[in-house]
């Protein structure tokens, strides 16, 4: 089975080890009632004889040699079934681990519009539920298979025993596993339905946490939102997962009983139309009774292992179907990173909707170092998925994009990426500072802080900020801060100073972009503040995904500077 592979992938002499260890302790079980039975042998066990003078009576073992047989199988079923469980329990934590670093790496390398188009609901339900899902399915092989050590044991004893009764029951064998298969498959089916409803739930569980403000704000909204999202969601689950679990159940339930459906048509029927003795027909009753015990935990480790192998394949899907990057992963260096050129670029989404896909593109220009471009255009012009094109998330349809004269390709991408900083509108503040921390940094970044006004708020040590429970241009500020720490070559802000105050908007195109332009960087800002335009040297509009505009803005303007000009005013840094 599939989700087997899983541990076994990870650490095949472990699980090996602990399989054999399974295999001794279904030994030891299927041992334990033929030694009874052996003993017994017509007489009891054990026999009362006379006590001793004063005391009270005693047993004494009459068979020894198979009661020390049985109490050896006892001990050995105890310590090769502990172990075999301990081992697989460590492996199987350390496969859950192994499975989502296996998947943070899919992430991490693939590209960014397969992410976008997977979604965050899904990425998360199946990193979290489906991988823990399969795992558990997974822990159930020691389980499984001691009871099928057990069985097949039970079963040898059984021929021993009385070959027509194992034969009768080889046939009943047959019958329940075929007869059990047809509600397994409906289940199955209900199964899966209803791990689709999981990825719906989840993205309704995540409108309501983070749409939770505009539905306080409108009770009919909350109720609308209540009752034909969350609710709905729920409903639709709540149906799939119980007529899922009912077939399950009335399916395990009939598999219980066949055993003692057997048990009965042996001691009530088989005896009138067979050649049995009652021995045989004693030992063969013991026999079935006992495996019922071993058959009723694979009935009920089935509903687990239905439900892991689904999961399984939902990951597989999102997982197995994301592509990797096709890049080489080499940190390449470029011989200078001066220019960027654009020819003829065009990228265009993929065509969901039917409606037609966005083009953006052709597209022809370059930025210098030392410049500072804006990107500007109407909503849905295209800026945001041009400033995924400069930073290489997206890689175009077609034309090319030059470092210089050298071209940014799988060979040279990851080198590209390596010179960028960027703030985008979506972006993300990690808690600690990434990458390099040391002390020379503490005084530049609490300088920074002051400036930007954050001192109050938050402090900085060892790569560290006292925390992110900010407003969210505090957050931005923030989020600057670390940019401009990395010192990039390119920097690009997507709508940086949209929720800034003057005051900060000022810092921001008055101080900043001309330090960065001080400094040689290239800069790239897309922006609706047209009273700022003027700290741009090139302004480039866009109008349905092409440029419509180049402006070049005059070198007189306030906040303008040219490269390694010092800055009056760019004094924070
Ligand atoms: N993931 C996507 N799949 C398909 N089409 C998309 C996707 N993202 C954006 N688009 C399309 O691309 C067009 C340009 O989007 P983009 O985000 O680049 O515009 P924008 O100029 O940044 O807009 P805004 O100023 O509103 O942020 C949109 O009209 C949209 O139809």
């Amino acid at each position: 089975m599939k989700i087997f592979k899983t541990l076994t992938a990870e650490a095949p002499e472990k699980v090996f080890v602990s399989l054999l260890l399974g295999v001794f302790s279904g030994i030891g079980y299927a041992f334990l009632i033929p030694l009874i039975l052996v003993s017994f042998n017509g007489d009891s066990a054990f026999e009362v004889i006379a006590p001793a003078e004063g005391g009270s009576s005693i047993l004494e073992i009459k068979n020894a040699k198979f009661a020390l047989a049985f109490f050896s199988s006892c001990l050995l079923i105890i310590c090769s079934r502990t172990i075999s469980q301990l081992i697989l329990t460590r492996v199987a934590i350390d496969a859950t681990v192994a499975l989502r670093t296996k998947y943070y790496e899919s992430i991490l390398y693939a590209p960014l519009e397969c992410l976008e188009r997977v979604g965050e609901s899904r990425l998360i339900a199946s990193i979290t539920n489906d991988i823990r899902s399969v795992i558990q399915g997974a822990q159930l092989m020691p389980d499984l298979l001691i009871s099928l050590v057990t069985i097949t044991g039970m079963m040898g004893f059984l021929a021993y025993l009385n070959i027509d009764i194992f034969r009768f029951i080889c046939w009943a064998i047959f019958f329940g596993v075929i007869s059990f298969q047809i509600p397994m498959i409906l289940a199955g089916k209900l199964v899966k339905k209803s791990r689709e409803k999981v990825d719906d739930l989840h993205e309704s569980i995540n409108g309501v946490i983070k749409g939770v403000k505009e539905l306080k704000l409108s009770s009919d909204k909350r109720h609308y939102f209540f009752k034909s999202n969350l609710l709905e969601s729920e409903s639709q689950l709540k149906k799939s997962s119980k007529s899922a679990l009912s077939v399950m159940r009335a399916a395990i339930n009939y598999g219980d009983m066949m055993s003692f459906f057997v048990v009965g048509y042996i001691a009530f029927l088989f005896a009138s139309f067979n050649l049995v003795s009652d021995g045989e027909l004693f030992g063969a009753i013991m026999v079935l009774l006992y495996i019922t015990g071993p058959i009723s935990v694979i009935m009920n480790a089935l509903p687990q292992i239905v439900t892991s192998n689904i999961s399984l394949d939902k990951v597989e899907k999102i997982f197995g179907d994301m592509p990797k990057e096709t890049v080489l992963q080499h940190n390449f260096s470029f011989s200078e990173f001066k220019s960027i050129h654009f020819k003829d670029v065009r990228y265009c989404y993929e065509d969901l909707s039917g409606g037609g896909a966005f083009e953006v593109g052709p597209l022809s220009f370059s930025i210098k170092a030392g410049e500072v471009i804006f990107i500007v255009g109407g909503n849905g012009s295209g800026k945001s998925t041009l400033a995924k094109m400069i930073t290489a998330h997206y890689r175009p349809s077609a034309g090319v994009i030059n470092v210089g004269l050298q071209a940014v390709d799988d060979k040279t991408i990851v080198g590209y990426r390596n010179n960028i900083a960027a703030i985008y509108t979506d972006y993300h503040l990690f808690e600690n500072i990434l990458g390099d921390t040391s002390e020379s940094f503490d005084a530049f970044v609490r300088e920074l802080l002051v400036r930007l006004k954050l001192g109050h708020a938050v402090s900085y040590q060892r790569g560290r900020f006292s925390t992110l429970k900010l407003s969210d241009g505090q957050r931005k500020r923030l989020a600057l801060i670390c940019a401009l720490l990395e010192n990039k070559q390119l920097y690009l802000f997507d709508e940086w100073a949209a929720d800034q105050d003057p005051e900060f908007k000022q810092v921001f195109y008055h101080e900043i972009l001309p330090h960065l332009r001080s400094q040689g960087k290239i800069v790239v800002v897309i922006s609706h503040d047209e009273r700022y335009f003027s700290s741009a040297d090139r302004v480039i509009e866009l109008e349905d995904g092409k440029i419509s505009k180049v402006t070049v803005m005059s070198i007189d303007a306030p906040g303008r500077s040219r490269p390694n000009e010092s800055v009056a005013d760019a004094n924070i840094l």
